[in-house]
């Protein structure tokens, strides 16, 4: 008898489990209203519009006591196993699915802090990086001239430094990355330092494997400073 595999089916995974130190608001900054309603939903509200995604789960921390608030009707499934960093909270929501999501299954691990997403932008990803066993990601090419600063060492030693780093194959990561869940899994087990690993794609180069880049969009930045805010809610009032 032929064996016939299961086509995979796509879930999406949004780590909301960050303090936002950076923003340095009154809470964590996935709950900020940002265009009219809080900034989690608005990714929520993207995977939820998507026709190609299964279901969508979001982790949040143990103590989080704002989600409830936050989620839709339907749809959506919270986690409370956030960790103490991004990878740790994808790796606990993870192995808290095991069983749940196949093997063979995609998992969208996007950004609680990426508002601008969009279904479009989704079935991108998934067109893209679908027939590429080391999965991939959004990314947008860096456009502008790189610099590397190099300070002067502790006691004054040595002079700083300041450097033109060749633009070429350079690029910006965001957010969805689109892996297996077996080959995420793997990798994010294996990771050694979770400081360092800080998007799921540079676990999987940490095994040899070369995720695909996507090209992304600029709507789709991380809001991470206080000014970022304005810049998300202005590309979430143009056209999609
Ligand atoms: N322990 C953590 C840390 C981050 N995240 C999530 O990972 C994404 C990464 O965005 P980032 O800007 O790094 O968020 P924060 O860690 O909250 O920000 P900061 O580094 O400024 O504290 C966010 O959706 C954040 O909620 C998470 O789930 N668990
Ligand atoms: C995953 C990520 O959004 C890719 O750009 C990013 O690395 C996470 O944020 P951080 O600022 O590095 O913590």
């Amino acid at each position: 008898m032929t064996q016939t595999s299961q086509p995979p089916r796509y879930f999406a995974l949004i780590p909301a489990a960050g303090v936002g130190a950076r923003m340095a608001a009154d809470g964590p900054k996935q709950y900020l209203t940002v265009g009219g309603k809080p900034m989690l939903r608005h990714a929520l509200d993207a995977f939820l519009a998507s026709p190609l995604i299964a279901h969508t789960y979001v982790v949040v921390s143990p103590e989080d006591g704002q989600i409830a608030a936050v989620l839709p009707p339907a749809g959506v499934t919270a986690l409370r196993c956030g960790g103490a960093t991004r990878m740790d909270s994808v790796l606990n929501a993870l192995r808290a699915l095991q069983g749940q999501v196949g093997e063979n299954d995609m998992v969208l691990v996007h950004d609680a802090a990426r508002p601008g997403l969009t279904p479009a932008l989704i079935a991108k990803l998934i067109a893209g990086v679908a027939d590429d066993p080391a999965g991939g990601l959004l990314a947008l090419p860096v456009v502008d001239t790189v610099k590397r600063y190099t300070a002067a060492g502790a006691g004054g030693e040595g002079a700083a430094n300041v450097a033109t780093v060749p633009r070429d194959g350079l690029w910006l990561a965001q957010t969805p990355q689109m892996f297996s869940y077996a080959l995420l899994a793997r990798a994010l087990g294996a990771a050694t330092d979770a400081k360092a690993i800080t998007d799921d794609a540079s676990a999987v180069e940490a095994l040899g494997l070369s995720p695909r880049l996507v090209e992304g969009h600029p709507r789709n930045l991380k809001v991470t400073l206080p000014a970022d805010i304005r810049i998300a809610e202005m590309y979430l009032a143009a056209p999609q």
